[in-house]
């Protein structure tokens, strides 16, 4: 059976598998649970502590192959950061960039990603990053209210709406949302664009109320991104 690469997101929620076998890309649900086939490498990107992703490697078991850490840099093909020091840039920004230029090449984009923080981040049609957001994502925010509050309780049960509630979790919930949707519409009155692309794991239950902009949903961005970085 032929072997491919596993291509590895580790984020502060949760941690993102893909296999890549001849340009597929295939979403793993349960890792480290069922491969196609055992991979040859593993490349991997991450934003988490070093401690998470040693805890990883040993659960993998994929102790027998190379693991390629893929960083932030200050160029990558016609990508170009605005860090002054760009490896400091989360990685995941980086290759939700890069894999956003690889769908619209010579594109002004802004580029989405809604994970546990939600980061928005400018690009030029030449390659140049302008510059980005990095705002606390809708569990984040909700959990910044509870921590700092005497009296405001959550539930388990997340529903949004975009209106006005009548209860303390509803009053929650929906305030946050509304406020993660008001920073993406404020993005775009910043710099109104003719393509915005969005990623992460909130991205559908946000989709739905962005109607009005020109927005597409790619779960795989980071992971376009990840695939200039393999080399055979
Ligand atoms: N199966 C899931 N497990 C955990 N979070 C999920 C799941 N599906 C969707 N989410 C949402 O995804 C968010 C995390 O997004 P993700 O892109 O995975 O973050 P990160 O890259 O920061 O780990 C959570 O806040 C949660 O609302
Ligand atoms: C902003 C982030 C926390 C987003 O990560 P996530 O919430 O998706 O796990 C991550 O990109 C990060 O740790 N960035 C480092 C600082 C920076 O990008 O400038
Ligand atoms: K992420």
């Amino acid at each position: 059976m032929k072997q491919g690469i596993l291509l590895l997101d580790i984020g502060n929620t949760r941690v993102k598998a893909v296999y890549w076998l001849d340009g597929q890309l295939t979403a793993i649900t349960d890792f480290p649970g069922v491969m196609p086939a055992s991979p040859v490498a593993v490349y991997y990107a991450s934003v988490a502590t070093d401690e998470r992703l040693e805890q990883l490697r040993s659960e993998s078991q994929l102790t027998d192959v190379d693991w390629h850490q893929i960083r932030s840099e200050a160029q990558k093909d016609q990508l170009r950061s605005s860090y002054a020091k760009p490896e400091t840039m989360g990685v995941d920004r980086w290759l939700a960039m890069l894999g956003a230029q690889q769908c619209y090449p010579h594109t002004e984009l802004l580029v989405i990603d809604a994970g546990t923080a939600l980061t928005i981040d400018h690009l030029a049609a030449d390659g140049q990053h302008r510059g980005g957001w990095i705002v606390p994502g809708i569990h984040m925010q909700q959990k910044a209210v509870t921590n700092y509050t005497a009296r405001v309780f959550n539930r388990d049960q997340q529903q949004f709406e975009l209106a006005f509630a009548q209860d303390t979790a509803s009053c929650l919930q929906n305030g946050v949302f509304a406020a993660i949707l008001a920073v993406i519409r404020q993005a775009n009155q910043l710099v109104p664009q003719a393509k915005m692309l969005i990623t992460g794991g909130d991205a559908t239950v946000l989709m739905p109320f962005l109607a009005e902009l020109p927005i597409e949903i790619e779960p795989l961005l980071i992971f376009r991104g990840m695939t200039r970085y393999i080399v055979n």
